[in-house]
């Protein structure tokens, strides 16, 4: 089978589970990761090594790891906000880490009680062990088309944090509209700024859908040339630190999109419906995909 040719990171296990007001069970966090892995996505998202009081959700993240049963050719990343959560990670068998910070201080504050400089000066030690630990390393920008306390925010401070994360050592950034306020002409303006100084290949979207417009931002900066989108499987999620943020975009959204366009992905999109049901029936939640909500319905009237 060729190569796909867009990378879908599946982040609904931490990103879709995180907001969840109630505790999520370990076994059905790792079940989750699991199914999803099996549908043909190479990239899913397991949980997070951060502070368990800042969110309680993903306080089992070392259970969740040691509960995965890997499956070749997928990767595992997780979120580790500094050297003690990489630390954490790595004792749990992480085999890629991701850092994040943002583009808003308002936000980096509230989010990590850092300033961007401080989060990216914590980042220092963690791509160093990382390089050490044979460990690939990931990054994020939060708020990279509005922040919810400062509002707007200038496209020259996302160039500069993206930039600073790829010099770190990055292999990738993913760059998150946060409050899904994005819309497609400046999303795509945004990406190609960033493009000017970390390579379009180094460069991921990450957009929740809080406003409507993340199917049609991603189409707008998969034609400007980016060809890895992060998305939440039946549309889970949002961020403890961004009041009123809804989920990502529906990874069974993207993919039907991705699909209709030609472009592969890699995933079965059949499977990852069934996924998305069977996550949305466990938290007792209407899944937010179109795609996976009618792919059920026609498998349901075809049973
Ligand atoms: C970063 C910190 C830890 C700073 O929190 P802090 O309080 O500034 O940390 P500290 O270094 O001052 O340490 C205070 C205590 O925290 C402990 N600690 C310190 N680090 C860790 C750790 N890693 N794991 C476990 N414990 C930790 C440390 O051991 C100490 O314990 P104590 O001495 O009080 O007993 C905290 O702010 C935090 O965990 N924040 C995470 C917030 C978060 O997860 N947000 C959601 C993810 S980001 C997101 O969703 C956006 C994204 C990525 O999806 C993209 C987008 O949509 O934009």
């Amino acid at each position: 089978m060729s190569q796909p040719s867009i990378r879908i990171v599946e982040v609904g296990p931490r990103d879709g589970l995180q907001n969840e007001q109630t505790l999520v069970p370990t076994r059905t966090k790792i079940e989750l990761i699991d199914r999803l892995a099996a549908t043909g996505l190479r990239t899913v998202e397991a949980t997070a090594f951060v502070h368990p009081k800042w969110v309680p959700q993903m306080a089992d993240a070392t259970e969740v790891m040691a509960g995965l049963d890997p499956r070749p050719g997928v990767s595992y990343p997780v979120l580790v906000p500094n050297l003690q959560g990489l630390e954490r990670a790595l004792a749990a068998g992480a085999r890629e880490v991701a850092v994040f910070t943002a583009a808003s201080e308002a936000f980096n504050l509230k989010n990590t009680n850092a300033s961007i400089a401080d989060s990216l000066e914590r980042f220092r030690p963690v791509l160093a062990r990382a390089v050490e630990a044979g460990v690939a390393v990931r990054g994020y920008v939060s708020t990279v088309l509005g922040c919810p306390y400062q509002g707007d925010v200038p496209v020259a401070d996302v160039v500069g944090v993206a930039t600073a994360l790829h010099e770190m050592g990055c292999y990738e950034v993913s760059l998150g509209d946060t409050i899904g306020v994005g819309t497609p002409r400046k999303a795509a303006a945004l990406l190609v700024a960033v493009a000017s100084q970390v390579p379009m290949a180094a460069l991921a979207v990450h957009f929740h859908d809080t406003w409507g417009q993340a199917l049609a931002n991603i189409l707008a900066c998969v034609e400007a040339g980016v060809r890895v989108v992060d998305s939440s499987v039946a549309g889970l999620g949002g961020c403890p630190y961004a009041r009123g943020a809804t989920g990502n975009v529906a990874t069974e959204d993207v993919v039907y999109m991705l699909d209709g366009l030609g472009l592969e992905t890699g995933v079965d999109l059949e499977a990852l419906a069934q996924v998305g049901g069977w996550i949305s029936a466990e938290l007792d939640r209407t899944s937010q995909s179109r795609a996976g909500r009618a792919l059920l319905a026609r498998a349901g009237s075809a049973g």
